[in-house]
């Protein structure tokens, strides 16, 4: 399939670098459950697919056990190492350093772009959080990774490390769609110039069908004469949040893309969050943080 046209945008972070503003991911559709050298080559293919058709933020995550995937896409994907976006996440253990290097090795790469600590679950006191978070900010000191950021966290588990941070993170990696909207935790990105990606993004239209939604969606997709998957990905971009979605379909791949070809009004951005409100859906972490939590 033809690479579209399509000038992607990219969100500035708090550090002065930038991330593009729709990520492909190596998380759901491919993970593994077994074993990690048994290499999945049709995970190679649809990277490679996501990178040939223009997407060039890519998430991944050591506990996937995709990162050896990864790095082969993008060795071979045919798009310059500096013209790509590359995330990665510990697992939540405490050899931070250790972790990033053995994933900087099965990536291929000296360096990611943003390093993330994938949950603040396993650490259960806020002294072990703001350890955590201050080998974070000594491996972006080493060079590691160019910025630092966490996934799945709270007000809570924030609030811990910004008592002791000499870097704020760049950015929290949550599960955000029109029935997960968590206000109080996106004022505390705000407050704190901490960007908010959207892991589950299609969720509303995908998991969560059917909900309050749906007519509102399907008005809006004649509107624009795109699916309601791209309605989903440009409510998130309207609202600065970055959405990583995944397929192992090139068509949907292709299709994504037009969400960065037009804009919804502020008014359609509203009217889908106060429609969003009145329904709650939780995907995922929820035998950990529970299906009706909304924080
Ligand atoms: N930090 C974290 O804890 C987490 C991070 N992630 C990251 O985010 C990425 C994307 O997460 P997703 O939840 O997969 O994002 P998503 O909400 O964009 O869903 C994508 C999934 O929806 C499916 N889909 C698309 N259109 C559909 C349709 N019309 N009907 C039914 N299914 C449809 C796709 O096949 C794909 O499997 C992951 O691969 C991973 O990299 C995901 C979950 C947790
Ligand atoms: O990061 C996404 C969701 C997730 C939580 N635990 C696991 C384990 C293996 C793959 C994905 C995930």
């Amino acid at each position: 399939m033809a690479k579209l046209d399509i000038f992607m945008p990219s969100l500035k972070l708090n550090d002065g670098t930038s991330m593009p503003m729709l990520g492909y991911g190596t998380g759901t559709a491919w993970y593994k459950t077994g074993d990690e050298s048994k290499i999945d080559q049709a995970c190679i293919d649809a990277v490679k697919t996501a990178i040939g058709l223009g997407y060039t933020h890519l998430d991944g995550a050591e506990i996937y056990k995709t990162e050896t995937e990864l790095g082969t896409a993008i060795k071979d994907g045919g798009v310059p190492r500096e013209k790509l976006y590359i995330v990665t996440k510990n697992p939540g253990n405490t050899d931070i350093e250790g972790s990033l290097r053995g994933s900087l090795k099965k990536l291929q790469v000296d360096q990611v772009d943003l390093y993330l600590v994938h949950q603040p679950f396993p650490y259960e006191t806020e002294g072990a959080l703001q350890k955590v978070w201050a080998d974070m900010e000594a491996v972006q000191q080493a060079g590691l990774t160019k910025s630092i950021g966490v996934s799945n966290f709270q007000p809570q588990h924030l609030n811990a490390i910004l008592k002791t941070a000499k870097v704020i993170p760049a950015c929290n990696q949550i599960e955000f769609h029109p029935y997960l909207q968590h206000p109080e935790l996106l004022e505390l990105h705000k407050k704190h110039g901490i960007a908010t990606t959207a892991y589950g993004p299609l969720s509303a239209v995908t998991k969560a069908k059917p909900g309050p939604l749906d007519d509102y969606f399907a008005a809006l997709t004649k509107k624009y004469a795109v699916s309601e998957a791209e309605i989903s990905l440009r409510w998130c971009i309207d609202q600065d949040v970055v959405p990583i979605t995944t397929s192992s379909k090139e068509q949907r791949l292709s299709d994504y893309l037009r969400c960065a070809t037009f804009k919804l009004t502020p008014v359609e951005v509203k009217k889908i969050n106060e429609l969003g409100q009145t329904k709650h859906f939780r995907g995922f972490w929820t035998h950990i943080i529970g299906e009706n939590d909304r924080t």
